[in-house]
């Protein structure tokens, strides 16, 4: 469903990821990890367009989408929720969802149907300032809202950072929900939450994959993880 082929990715003249090539199956829950610094979050942002290779090429359906603008991957069914937790705290919590609901095209009720349905909680917390909601209801929002519409494939960064262990746990649960419905690819320094729901695992170290683990005894062994960090 994805390929990236052998890109680079370069801040100016500060090269931060070398020949990343990565195949993804449809349906797949990937995690990729790795040290602070390691390029992470840099290779998310280049599969949605946000930065632009200077080499190699990244394919979503056999498609060239090197370039291609996030507006224009968000209508392929590419979704991002990155790291800041950032949410319009102004604004009611529903009329964040009336936000992915018109950007997508898709039916306001339909919107909040997915919203409520990975975390039905929500429902009392529709009319109250997005502002007012912890990280992790800002969290759970933020992916509700990148279900709205038709989306295929999803990338989380970081989604439990900062978060309490309790709160943890709802979003391991929701992103479990997700497995196998939608490919995901999640940024995660979470290990064991890594270990329980990934169905591959991507070791990145100094801007290189140095790892790529698809073996469920393998992704299980947390030590190992840690190991090939
Ligand atoms: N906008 C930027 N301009 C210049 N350098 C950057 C920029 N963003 C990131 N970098 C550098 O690129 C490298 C990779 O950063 P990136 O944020 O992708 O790593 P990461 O693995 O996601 O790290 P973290 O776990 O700390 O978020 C780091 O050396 C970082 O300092």
């Amino acid at each position: 469903m994805l390929k990236v082929a052998d890109i680079d990715v370069a801040y100016g003249h500060a090269k931060v990821l070398y020949n990343i090539f990565l195949e993804l199956e449809a349906g797949k829950t990937v995690f990729i990890v790795g040290r602070n610094g390691a390029g992470k979050t840099t290779l998310l942002k280049s599969i949605v367009g946000l930065i632009r290779p200077i080499k190699g090429s990244i394919y979503y359906d056999n498609e060239n989408i090197t370039g291609l603008l996030p507006n224009k991957l968000y209508h392929r069914g590419i979704r991002y929720v990155n790291q800041d937790k950032k949410v319009f705290g102004s604004l009611t919590v529903q009329e964040n969802i009336e936000l992915a609901a018109f950007s997508s095209g898709e039916p306001l009720s339909r919107a909040l149907n997915k919203v409520l349905e990975i975390y039905p909680k929500m429902k009392e917390f529709l009319q109250l300032k997005a502002g007012q909601l912890s990280g992790g209801q800002r969290q759970v929002l933020l992916i509700g809202q990148a279900l709205v519409g038709d989306p295929r494939l999803m990338l989380i960064d970081e989604p439990t950072q900062g978060l309490a262990a309790v709160v943890i746990n709802d979003i391991a649960k929701i992103l479990s929900r997700l497995r196998g419905k939608l490919t995901t690819i999640i940024v995660e320094q979470n290990l064991p939450l890594v270990s329980r729901l990934a169905d591959q695992v991507i070791v990145l170290k100094e801007g290189k994959v140095s790892r790529i683990l698809n073996d469920v005894s393998e992704i299980r062994n947390i030590a190992l993880l840690e190991k090939s960090l």
